[in-house]
């Protein structure tokens, strides 16, 4: 989109919880202008902070469905009430970017007449603009669609399409994947005060480890079983702590971690 078309669209958050606040960050700092964009608030004491943090207005439900761009950060389970609540409100054409788990477009798309649906799995890693986004177009969204959402997301991180059949999977791996990466790096942390380090150094080489061990995958390309025995010397320590992971089921915990996440994010579908 260029500058000066983005910069005549209005767009609202509704739902401005968790990711709608990080979505909403990553709008700003894409280049849409904070007084054309809009959010909601439950709270006034969050209608303030919202307003504080990123100087943008805090708008009733249906004022924020009547943007041009409409970000949908409610709860799956909160999508029929803000669906009765904007009722007739949303506009014919207007761009609807849901962020709902599971939800589909073909559902989204009866809840909102008129919206050009684009449903996104994005990851809490968007507050800090290392997040990973994907995303797939409704029935009677396409490619202009797409594009002005990638644009909108471009500052939560890395954004990419997928067909709406792998984004239940995709909602596994990336959307609830942090959590299951934090439970590690918790673990890796009490480990280390459980071998003798004080807990703040214990903290602080998890998460250093956590962060070098990712941007090694990601910018070296490697597969992470090559990049594992690079770690692993014959008869050192590696190897008898991987023993220890293979003993207690590890890797079949993760890929069970994922695989119910996933599952659980077609049950939201509704
Ligand atoms: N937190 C995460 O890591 C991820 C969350 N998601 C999805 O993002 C969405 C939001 O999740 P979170 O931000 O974690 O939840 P949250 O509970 O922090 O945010 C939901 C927001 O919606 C607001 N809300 C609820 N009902 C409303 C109504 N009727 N009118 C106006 N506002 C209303 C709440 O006040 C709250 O601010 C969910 O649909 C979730 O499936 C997707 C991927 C990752
Ligand atoms: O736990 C959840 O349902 C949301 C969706 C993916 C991450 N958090």
């Amino acid at each position: 989109m260029a500058d000066t078309e983005q910069s005549a669209v209005t767009v609202a958050v509704l739902g401005t919880g968790t990711m709608g606040e990080a979505v909403l960050a990553a709008v700003l700092a894409g280049g849409q202008p904070a007084e054309r964009t809009l959010a909601t608030a439950r709270r006034p004491q969050r209608a303030a902070e919202l307003t504080e943090r990123h100087g943008v207005r805090v708008v009733t439900v249906r004022e924020a469905a009547a943007a041009d761009v409409v970000v949908l950060g409610v709860k799956p389970q909160q999508l029929d009430a803000v669906a009765a609540e904007v009722a007739g409100a949303v506009r014919e054409g207007a761009l609807l970017v849901s962020l709902l788990a599971g939800v589909t477009t073909a559902r989204l798309a009866a809840a909102f007449p008129g919206a050009k649906v684009v449903r996104t799995v994005v990851n809490t890693p968007a507050v800090v603009g290392a997040g990973v986004t994907v995303l797939a177009a409704g029935a009677g969204a396409g490619e202009a669609e797409l594009a002005r959402t990638e644009e909108l997301l471009a500052a939560t991180g890395t954004v990419l399409r997928l067909p709406e059949g792998q984004l239940d999977a995709a909602t596994g791996v990336s959307g609830s994947g942090p959590a299951f990466v934090f439970a590690v790096a918790d673990a890796l942390a009490e480990g280390g005060v459980g071998a003798g380090l004080p807990r703040a150094v214990a903290l602080q080489l998890a998460a250093a480890t956590v962060l070098g061990a990712g941007r090694l995958m990601v910018e070296t390309g490697t597969h992470p079983a090559l990049l594992r025995e690079q770690v692993t010397s014959p008869a050192g320590t590696t190897a008898a702590g991987l023993r220890e992971l293979d003993a207690q089921g590890m890797r079949a915990a993760l890929v069970s971690a994922v695989m119910a996440a996933a599952k659980r994010s077609a049950e939201l579908a509704g």
